[in-house]
């Protein structure tokens, strides 16, 4: 269950694997999205999923904490284990495995009440403060985590679809975050920011994966060779290649890949 991954440095780290995935497939009616797809992803790493368009990046993503469940022509099937457990298993409660497995989506899209309910949503529905000074406690470490208490402290009533592009899109990870997930999934978390906001939320990912698994999804290949440590290089619905971000941008094995990286497909 251990993979080993280089450090900057070269020196090895060893590293769990938080996902096992196994013969993953996913139809919407009768379109086959995700074929076949078998990968392990790895705890305290940044894995960057990238690929042409319609690929089944997105698709692939959902799986991990059941998100494709909301989509009524979708089908999963295959093994996905979480630490161990099967995802798909039927005790499984979608809603607690979001608050394990957290979300940011392409768009900002925080609630439309204050910054400080934003984040305190979550917390409050899974009964993690008992005083209002514990969720007082939550939300400032959350919204620290996510490197925008400094600029919100001392407006956490405005309204959050106040804040800049950027700083919404910091507020839904701090909501992610606040309910101390395990694993991050990002979809595009920056395709709608501007350079500036986007090199604080790339900062922000190599921060998190301190503590959580990040999985991000990402057109842009500077992106994923910033950010990630392992890349899973998807198209037409199969996983072509895995493996560390500079083994795929250096010397991948698939023709496919090469031609992606170079520019040739996509
Ligand atoms: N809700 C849906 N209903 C039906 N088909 C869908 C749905 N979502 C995705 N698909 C199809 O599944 C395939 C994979 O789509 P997906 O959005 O996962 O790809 P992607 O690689 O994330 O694409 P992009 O980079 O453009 O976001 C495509 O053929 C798409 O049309």
């Amino acid at each position: 269950m251990y993979d080993t991954s280089k450090t900057a440095d070269g020196a090895t780290e060893q590293m769990a694997t938080k996902f096992h995935c196994a013969d993953v497939q996913v139809f919407y009616g009768a379109t086959h999205a995700i074929k076949d797809v078998n990968v392990d992803i790895q705890d305290k790493t940044v894995t960057a999923f990238i690929g042409p368009s319609g690929c089944g990046k997105s698709t692939f993503l959902r799986c991990l904490n059941r998100m494709n469940d909301t989509i009524d022509v979708a089908r999963v099937e295959g093994t996905i284990l979480l630490d161990g457990e099967d995802v798909y298993d039927a005790r499984v409660d979608p809603v607690q495995l979001r608050a394990k497995v957290g979300m940011v989506f392409q768009k900002p899209n925080p609630f439309p009440k204050s910054i400080y309910e934003n984040v305190a949503y979550g917390p409050k529905i899974h009964g993690m403060a008992r005083t209002k000074g514990d969720l007082d406690e939550l939300v400032e470490r959350a919204l620290r985590r996510a490197a925008l208490w400094d600029e919100v402290k001392d407006r956490l009533d405005a309204t959050g679809t106040g804040l800049s592009g950027g700083q919404q899109q910091r507020l839904c990870i701090a909501r992610a975050v606040a309910t101390e997930p395990e694993v991050l999934l990002m979809d595009e978390p920056a395709s709608a920011l501007d350079p500036i906001a986007t090199s604080q939320i790339e900062e922000l990912i190599d921060e998190l994966r301190q503590n959580y698994a990040v999985v991000i999804v990402t057109h842009s290949m500077q992106q994923a060779a910033r950010v990630s440590q392992k890349t899973a290089f998807f198209h037409l619905g199969n996983l072509v290649e895995y493996d560390d971000t500079s083994k795929i941008f250096t010397n991948p094995e698939d023709p496919r890949t090469e031609s992606y990286i170079t520019g040739r497909i996509g």
